[in-house]
């Protein structure tokens, strides 16, 4: 998982994700599917990118009571994917029922998926959490909070935005995951997400991995983007 930038395949349905797989030809990628995608594509969807030798992050966000989000993950095991998520809000039980979940539905042998928690949506503002969702602390404590509360629940490690991750490692310790969305150059566009940072600062932050959508697959040449992404966040160029 170190080290690894994941695309976001945030597309419609399965042939727009193949026009933007396919020049990178047999090159192996670490890729998300997201809700836009799997709502549309199902399990296909994942078969398809697994026979094509990809890991993958399963980003369902699942964020329910806790049988409904055990007897989900037990389901969504057998797809066996790298990686899964669950909000953190739905709290510790959920949490460790997801777990289970997830136990129950790995086969004999097989290593279980990897499941990491949403602390705070990247979208999301200090403002907004304390007026919206009337937590009345700041942005990083609730990120912080919600990161132990995972740990205890067993989880492998969070969602959270770079500008939280070296907070997290010294309240949580390792090994301990910090997957960070809202990764932009400084030249693109934010769009919704609103706590962003360079490929640079969350490698110096010490993330585990960075997704990336809209910057590679909106680029006008997606390989070529990819490439230059890559160079800049293994530090070639650093
Ligand atoms: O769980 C996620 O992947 C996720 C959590 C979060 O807090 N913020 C966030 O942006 N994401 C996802 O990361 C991707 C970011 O895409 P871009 O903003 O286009 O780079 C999207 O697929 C989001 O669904």
């Amino acid at each position: 998982m170190d080290n690894s930038l994941i695309i976001a395949l945030d597309f419609a349905n399965k042939k727009e994700v193949e026009q933007f797989l396919q020049p990178f030809g047999d090159r192996q990628l670490f890729v998300k599917v997201g809700m836009e995608l799997y709502y549309q594509e199902g399990p296909s969807i994942i078969h398809l990118l697994k026979e094509k030798g990809h890991r993958i992050f399963l980003d369902l966000k699942l964020h329910d009571i806790p049988n409904t989000v055990k007897n989900a993950m037990k389901g969504l095991a057998r797809l066996d994917c790298d990686l899964v998520n669950v909000h953190a809000a739905g709290g510790k039980e959920m949490m460790q029922a997801a777990l289970e979940g997830l136990e129950a539905g790995t086969s004999m042998g097989r290593k279980r998926p990897y499941c990491i928690a949403v602390t705070q949506l990247t979208s999301t503002s200090e403002e907004q959490m304390n007026k919206e969702q009337l937590i009345p602390v700041g942005l990083l404590d609730s990120v912080v909070h919600y990161s132990v509360l995972t740990k205890e629940a067993g989880l492998d490690g969070v969602v959270c935005s770079a500008w939280e991750a070296e907070r997290i490692r010294e309240k949580v310790g390792q090994p301990f995951l910090t997957v960070t969305p809202g990764i932009r150059m400084k030249e693109d566009q934010a769009g919704d997400q609103k706590r962003i940072a360079t490929p640079n600062f969350a490698r110096n932050a010490g993330v585990s991995a960075i997704v990336v959508g809209r910057s590679i697959t909106r680029s006008a040449d997606p390989v070529q983007t990819y490439q230059k992404w890559i160079e800049i966040w293994k530090g070639v160029h650093s």
